[in-house]
Protein backbone atom coordinates (compact mmCIF):
# COMPACT_ATOMS: atom_id res chain seq x y z
CA UNK A 1 0.00 0.00 0.00
CA UNK A 2 1.38 3.72 -1.01
CA UNK A 3 2.38 6.37 1.44
CA UNK A 4 1.14 9.99 0.82
CA UNK A 5 3.97 11.14 -1.87
CA UNK A 6 2.75 14.73 -3.34
CA UNK A 7 4.23 17.32 -3.34
CA UNK A 8 3.20 20.10 -0.41
CA UNK A 9 1.11 22.51 -2.44
CA UNK A 10 2.70 25.55 -0.62
CA UNK A 11 6.20 25.86 1.19
CA UNK A 12 5.71 25.66 5.26
CA UNK A 13 8.18 25.03 7.90
CA UNK A 14 6.95 22.64 10.95
CA UNK A 15 7.32 25.00 13.68
CA UNK A 16 6.62 23.31 16.86
CA UNK A 17 7.35 26.29 18.86
CA UNK A 18 4.93 27.98 17.32
CA UNK A 19 1.73 26.43 19.98
CA UNK A 20 3.79 28.28 23.08
CA UNK A 21 3.86 30.99 20.77
CA UNK A 22 0.18 31.15 19.86
CA UNK A 23 -1.34 29.92 23.20
CA UNK A 24 -0.43 33.42 24.96
CA UNK A 25 -1.54 34.29 28.57
CA UNK A 26 -4.21 36.01 27.32
CA UNK A 27 -5.53 32.93 25.33
CA UNK A 28 -4.90 30.56 28.29
CA UNK A 29 -6.74 32.96 30.82
CA UNK A 30 -9.82 32.69 28.11
CA UNK A 31 -9.59 29.05 28.26
CA UNK A 32 -9.26 28.83 32.04
CA UNK A 33 -12.16 31.18 32.61
CA UNK A 34 -14.65 30.23 29.87
CA UNK A 35 -13.83 26.89 29.28
CA UNK A 36 -12.98 27.51 25.44
CA UNK A 37 -11.13 29.43 23.16
CA UNK A 38 -10.70 30.28 19.38
CA UNK A 39 -7.67 30.88 17.83
CA UNK A 40 -7.00 31.51 13.60
CA UNK A 41 -4.38 31.44 11.92
CA UNK A 42 -2.66 28.77 14.35
CA UNK A 43 0.05 26.76 12.49
CA UNK A 44 -0.05 28.83 9.36
CA UNK A 45 -1.67 28.43 6.15
CA UNK A 46 1.21 26.72 4.31
CA UNK A 47 1.00 24.08 7.41
CA UNK A 48 -2.70 23.09 7.35
CA UNK A 49 -2.71 23.12 3.46
CA UNK A 50 -0.20 20.40 4.43
CA UNK A 51 -2.32 18.66 6.51
CA UNK A 52 -5.74 19.27 4.32
CA UNK A 53 -3.72 17.53 1.30
CA UNK A 54 -2.92 14.49 3.39
CA UNK A 55 -6.35 13.95 4.76
CA UNK A 56 -7.52 14.35 1.00
CA UNK A 57 -5.12 11.95 -0.15
CA UNK A 58 -6.46 9.53 2.49
CA UNK A 59 -9.63 10.01 1.82
CA UNK A 60 -8.67 9.36 -2.19
CA UNK A 61 -7.15 6.48 -1.15
CA UNK A 62 -10.27 4.70 0.50
CA UNK A 63 -8.82 4.72 3.92
CA UNK A 64 -11.46 6.51 5.87
CA UNK A 65 -14.16 5.03 7.38
CA UNK A 66 -18.15 5.45 8.22
CA UNK A 67 -18.11 7.24 11.32
CA UNK A 68 -19.01 4.66 14.97
CA UNK A 69 -20.72 6.22 17.70
CA UNK A 70 -21.53 4.17 20.76
CA UNK A 71 -23.96 5.05 23.36
CA UNK A 72 -25.38 3.49 25.83
CA UNK A 73 -29.52 3.37 26.48
CA UNK A 74 -30.62 3.99 29.96
CA UNK A 75 -32.08 0.26 30.07
CA UNK A 76 -28.36 -1.09 30.21
CA UNK A 77 -27.87 -1.90 25.99
CA UNK A 78 -24.72 -0.72 24.18
CA UNK A 79 -25.21 0.56 20.94
CA UNK A 80 -23.32 1.52 18.23
CA UNK A 81 -24.31 3.51 15.25
CA UNK A 82 -22.53 5.60 11.92
CA UNK A 83 -23.63 9.27 11.87
CA UNK A 84 -24.38 9.61 8.06
CA UNK A 85 -21.65 11.09 5.62
CA UNK A 86 -19.22 11.50 8.54
CA UNK A 87 -16.09 9.86 7.83
CA UNK A 88 -12.75 9.41 10.16
CA UNK A 89 -9.91 7.51 11.38
CA UNK A 90 -8.03 7.29 14.34
CA UNK A 91 -4.48 8.07 14.25
CA UNK A 92 -3.80 5.59 17.10
CA UNK A 93 -4.36 2.96 13.94
CA UNK A 94 -0.33 3.20 12.41
CA UNK A 95 -0.55 1.31 9.50
CA UNK A 96 -2.47 4.80 8.18
CA UNK A 97 -0.41 7.30 10.12
CA UNK A 98 2.96 6.14 8.93
CA UNK A 99 1.47 6.90 5.47
CA UNK A 100 1.30 10.91 6.22
CA UNK A 101 4.04 12.77 7.65
CA UNK A 102 2.84 15.62 8.49
CA UNK A 103 0.08 13.88 10.82
CA UNK A 104 2.92 11.52 12.30
CA UNK A 105 4.66 14.36 13.36
CA UNK A 106 1.44 15.85 14.75
CA UNK A 107 0.31 12.86 16.39
CA UNK A 108 3.89 12.57 18.29
CA UNK A 109 5.03 15.77 19.30
CA UNK A 110 4.58 17.09 23.01
CA UNK A 111 4.23 21.01 22.21
CA UNK A 112 0.23 21.38 21.88
CA UNK A 113 -0.01 19.26 25.99
CA UNK A 114 2.71 22.03 27.02
CA UNK A 115 2.04 24.75 26.08
CA UNK A 116 -1.60 24.01 27.16
CA UNK A 117 -0.60 22.69 30.61
CA UNK A 118 0.46 26.32 31.28
CA UNK A 119 -2.82 27.27 31.61
CA UNK A 120 -3.82 25.27 34.17
CA UNK A 121 -0.72 25.21 37.04
CA UNK A 122 -2.39 23.57 39.60
CA UNK A 123 -5.54 21.36 39.22
CA UNK A 124 -6.34 19.63 35.91
CA UNK A 125 -2.48 17.54 34.94
CA UNK A 126 -2.91 16.99 31.31
CA UNK A 127 -1.69 13.49 30.42
CA UNK A 128 1.70 13.21 28.25
CA UNK A 129 2.72 10.45 25.71
CA UNK A 130 0.60 9.58 23.07
CA UNK A 131 -1.58 7.03 25.51
CA UNK A 132 -2.95 10.19 26.75
CA UNK A 133 -4.29 11.43 23.47
CA UNK A 134 -6.33 11.13 21.08
CA UNK A 135 -5.73 12.09 17.00
CA UNK A 136 -8.80 12.00 14.81
CA UNK A 137 -9.68 12.84 11.67
CA UNK A 138 -12.58 13.86 10.09
CA UNK A 139 -13.92 13.89 6.52
CA UNK A 140 -18.00 14.96 6.72
CA UNK A 141 -18.87 14.74 2.94
CA UNK A 142 -21.71 17.36 3.27
CA UNK A 143 -25.09 15.85 2.16
CA UNK A 144 -26.08 17.44 5.72
CA UNK A 145 -23.74 15.44 7.66
CA UNK A 146 -23.67 17.05 11.50
CA UNK A 147 -23.59 15.90 14.85
CA UNK A 148 -26.03 16.53 17.22
CA UNK A 149 -25.54 18.04 21.07
CA UNK A 150 -22.90 16.35 23.03
CA UNK A 151 -20.34 16.71 25.56
CA UNK A 152 -16.98 15.16 24.51
CA UNK A 153 -16.70 13.49 27.95
CA UNK A 154 -20.42 12.47 29.17
CA UNK A 155 -18.48 10.92 32.65
CA UNK A 156 -16.72 8.06 33.96
CA UNK A 157 -15.12 6.16 32.78
CA UNK A 158 -14.01 9.13 30.03
CA UNK A 159 -10.86 10.63 30.87
CA UNK A 160 -11.37 13.73 28.00
CA UNK A 161 -9.97 16.62 29.55
CA UNK A 162 -9.63 19.39 26.41
CA UNK A 163 -10.97 19.03 23.18
CA UNK A 164 -8.95 20.51 20.17
CA UNK A 165 -10.60 21.46 16.93
CA UNK A 166 -8.35 22.02 13.94
CA UNK A 167 -10.69 23.30 10.92
CA UNK A 168 -8.94 22.89 7.24
CA UNK A 169 -11.39 24.08 5.24
CA UNK A 170 -9.79 26.44 3.02
CA UNK A 171 -13.01 27.84 0.59
CA UNK A 172 -15.87 27.55 3.48
CA UNK A 173 -18.58 30.24 3.00
CA UNK A 174 -21.72 30.96 4.59
CA UNK A 175 -24.22 28.47 3.45
CA UNK A 176 -22.08 25.59 3.27
CA UNK A 177 -22.64 25.00 7.05
CA UNK A 178 -20.89 22.45 9.12
CA UNK A 179 -20.66 25.17 11.82
CA UNK A 180 -19.35 24.28 15.06
CA UNK A 181 -21.83 25.61 17.53
CA UNK A 182 -20.75 25.53 21.37
CA UNK A 183 -23.47 25.81 23.57
CA UNK A 184 -21.98 26.67 27.13
CA UNK A 185 -24.24 25.88 29.70
CA UNK A 186 -27.40 28.53 30.23
CA UNK A 187 -25.23 30.89 28.06
CA UNK A 188 -25.42 32.07 24.84
CA UNK A 189 -24.90 29.61 21.67
CA UNK A 190 -21.72 30.42 19.34
CA UNK A 191 -21.86 29.06 15.81
CA UNK A 192 -18.22 29.31 14.48
CA UNK A 193 -17.38 28.67 10.97
CA UNK A 194 -15.32 25.92 10.21
CA UNK A 195 -12.48 28.17 8.41
CA UNK A 196 -9.01 26.75 7.30
CA UNK A 197 -6.33 26.84 10.27
CA UNK A 198 -8.83 27.86 13.00
CA UNK A 199 -8.53 26.02 16.11
CA UNK A 200 -11.37 25.90 18.64
CA UNK A 201 -10.06 24.54 22.05
CA UNK A 202 -12.78 23.43 25.15
CA UNK A 203 -12.92 21.94 28.12
CA UNK A 204 -14.63 17.91 27.17
CA UNK A 205 -16.48 17.77 30.51
CA UNK A 206 -18.45 21.18 30.09
CA UNK A 207 -18.87 22.74 26.79
CA UNK A 208 -22.03 21.45 24.91
CA UNK A 209 -21.84 20.98 21.49
CA UNK A 210 -22.54 20.19 18.04
CA UNK A 211 -22.32 20.76 14.38
CA UNK A 212 -24.70 21.92 12.27
CA UNK A 213 -25.82 20.35 9.00
CA UNK A 214 -23.25 20.67 6.25
CA UNK A 215 -23.56 21.47 3.01
CA UNK A 216 -20.60 20.59 1.27
CA UNK A 217 -17.60 18.52 1.30
CA UNK A 218 -15.69 19.39 5.21
CA UNK A 219 -12.31 18.54 6.52
CA UNK A 220 -10.81 18.91 9.99
CA UNK A 221 -9.38 16.89 12.85
CA UNK A 222 -9.64 16.51 16.78
CA UNK A 223 -6.96 16.34 19.38
CA UNK A 224 -8.35 15.04 22.82
CA UNK A 225 -6.10 15.59 25.66
CA UNK A 226 -7.09 13.19 28.72
CA UNK A 227 -6.20 14.15 32.52
CA UNK A 228 -6.32 11.91 35.47
CA UNK A 229 -8.53 14.39 37.30
CA UNK A 230 -11.87 14.55 35.39
CA UNK A 231 -14.65 13.27 36.44
CA UNK A 232 -13.93 12.95 40.06
CA UNK A 233 -17.41 11.45 41.89
CA UNK A 234 -18.40 14.73 43.29
CA UNK A 235 -19.08 15.99 39.69
CA UNK A 236 -20.89 13.32 38.28
CA UNK A 237 -23.70 13.74 40.90
CA UNK A 238 -26.04 16.54 41.73
CA UNK A 239 -26.28 17.28 45.64
CA UNK A 240 -28.49 20.37 45.68
CA UNK A 241 -29.11 22.48 49.07
CA UNK A 242 -31.62 24.56 49.24
CA UNK A 243 -29.30 27.62 50.47
CA UNK A 244 -27.60 26.88 47.52
CA UNK A 245 -31.01 27.76 45.44
CA UNK A 246 -31.64 30.70 47.76
CA UNK A 247 -28.54 32.94 45.49
CA UNK A 248 -29.82 31.28 41.93
CA UNK A 249 -27.51 33.77 40.43
CA UNK A 250 -24.63 31.67 42.18
CA UNK A 251 -26.21 28.58 41.46
CA UNK A 252 -26.25 29.30 37.89
CA UNK A 253 -23.01 30.46 38.13
CA UNK A 254 -21.85 27.49 39.35
CA UNK A 255 -23.62 25.14 37.49
CA UNK A 256 -21.52 27.29 34.19
CA UNK A 257 -18.20 26.23 35.59
CA UNK A 258 -18.89 22.33 36.59
CA UNK A 259 -19.37 19.57 34.83
CA UNK A 260 -22.43 18.34 36.87
CA UNK A 261 -24.31 20.49 34.26
CA UNK A 262 -24.26 17.36 32.43
CA UNK A 263 -26.50 15.60 35.13
CA UNK A 264 -29.17 18.54 33.97
CA UNK A 265 -28.35 19.51 30.16
CA UNK A 266 -30.76 17.37 28.61
CA UNK A 267 -33.49 18.43 30.87
CA UNK A 268 -32.30 22.14 30.36
CA UNK A 269 -31.79 21.55 26.83
CA UNK A 270 -34.54 19.03 25.64
CA UNK A 271 -35.80 20.13 22.25
CA UNK A 272 -32.36 21.08 20.99
CA UNK A 273 -31.41 17.72 21.77
CA UNK A 274 -33.94 16.03 19.97
CA UNK A 275 -33.87 18.74 17.03
CA UNK A 276 -30.37 18.35 16.26
CA UNK A 277 -31.03 14.22 16.87
CA UNK A 278 -33.18 14.78 13.95
CA UNK A 279 -31.58 16.88 11.70
CA UNK A 280 -28.01 14.07 12.25
CA UNK A 281 -29.84 10.74 12.10
CA UNK A 282 -33.71 11.10 11.36
CA UNK A 283 -33.92 8.32 8.55
CA UNK A 284 -30.85 6.27 9.46
CA UNK A 285 -30.57 3.64 11.77
CA UNK A 286 -30.04 4.53 15.28
CA UNK A 287 -32.44 7.20 14.94
CA UNK A 288 -35.21 5.84 16.94
CA UNK A 289 -32.98 4.13 19.80
CA UNK A 290 -31.04 7.71 20.31
CA UNK A 291 -34.37 9.39 20.44
CA UNK A 292 -35.65 6.82 23.03
CA UNK A 293 -32.73 7.06 24.78
CA UNK A 294 -33.14 11.02 25.26
CA UNK A 295 -36.69 10.62 26.19
CA UNK A 296 -36.03 8.30 28.73
CA UNK A 297 -33.15 10.08 30.23
CA UNK A 298 -35.39 13.54 30.40
CA UNK A 299 -38.63 11.68 31.96
CA UNK A 300 -36.29 10.29 34.43
CA UNK A 301 -35.37 13.48 35.38
CA UNK A 302 -38.25 14.83 35.58
CA UNK A 303 -39.69 12.27 38.04
CA UNK A 304 -38.00 14.17 40.79
CA UNK A 305 -39.96 16.70 41.66
CA UNK A 306 -37.86 19.23 43.00
CA UNK A 307 -35.51 18.71 40.37
CA UNK A 308 -38.34 19.18 37.64
CA UNK A 309 -38.73 22.37 39.35
CA UNK A 310 -35.03 23.67 39.00
CA UNK A 311 -35.20 22.00 35.24
CA UNK A 312 -37.91 24.21 34.39
CA UNK A 313 -36.39 27.72 36.08
CA UNK A 314 -32.87 26.73 34.20
CA UNK A 315 -34.93 26.21 30.84
CA UNK A 316 -35.84 30.02 31.51
CA UNK A 317 -32.66 30.97 32.45
CA UNK A 318 -30.85 29.17 29.39
CA UNK A 319 -33.61 30.72 27.17
CA UNK A 320 -33.21 34.32 28.37
CA UNK A 321 -29.49 34.08 27.72
CA UNK A 322 -30.17 33.35 24.28
CA UNK A 323 -31.82 36.09 23.66
CA UNK A 324 -29.44 38.57 24.54
O1 LIG B 1 -16.82 18.23 13.37
C1 LIG B 1 -16.73 19.02 14.30
O2 LIG B 1 -16.63 20.23 14.13
C2 LIG B 1 -16.77 18.53 15.74
C3 LIG B 1 -16.97 17.05 15.86
C4 LIG B 1 -17.29 16.64 17.27
O3 LIG B 1 -17.96 17.33 18.00
C5 LIG B 1 -16.76 15.37 17.80
O4 LIG B 1 -16.11 14.60 17.06
O5 LIG B 1 -16.98 15.10 18.99
FE1 LIG C 1 -17.68 16.75 20.02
Amino acid sequence: MANFDEVYREPFERCLTRFRDQLTPTRLRDLKRDGRVVIDNFLGRGWALALLQEMRWLHGQGLMRPNETQFSHPNGQRLQFSKPNIFEVDLHDDSIRNRLPEMNALFHQEALVEALAAAFPEGLRLARGTQGRTLKLQRNAGSGGCFPLHYDNPGPPNKRALTCLLYLNPSWKEGDGGEVCLTPFLQKEEAIAPLLDRLVIFRSDRVLHRVLPCNAERFMLTVWIDSPDVNPPEESTLRISRSQLDDWLGFCEFLRNSPVQRVLSRGVYEEQYEQSLRDCMAGAEGYEEMLDAHRSLVSGLKKNRALHGIIERLRQTAALADLS
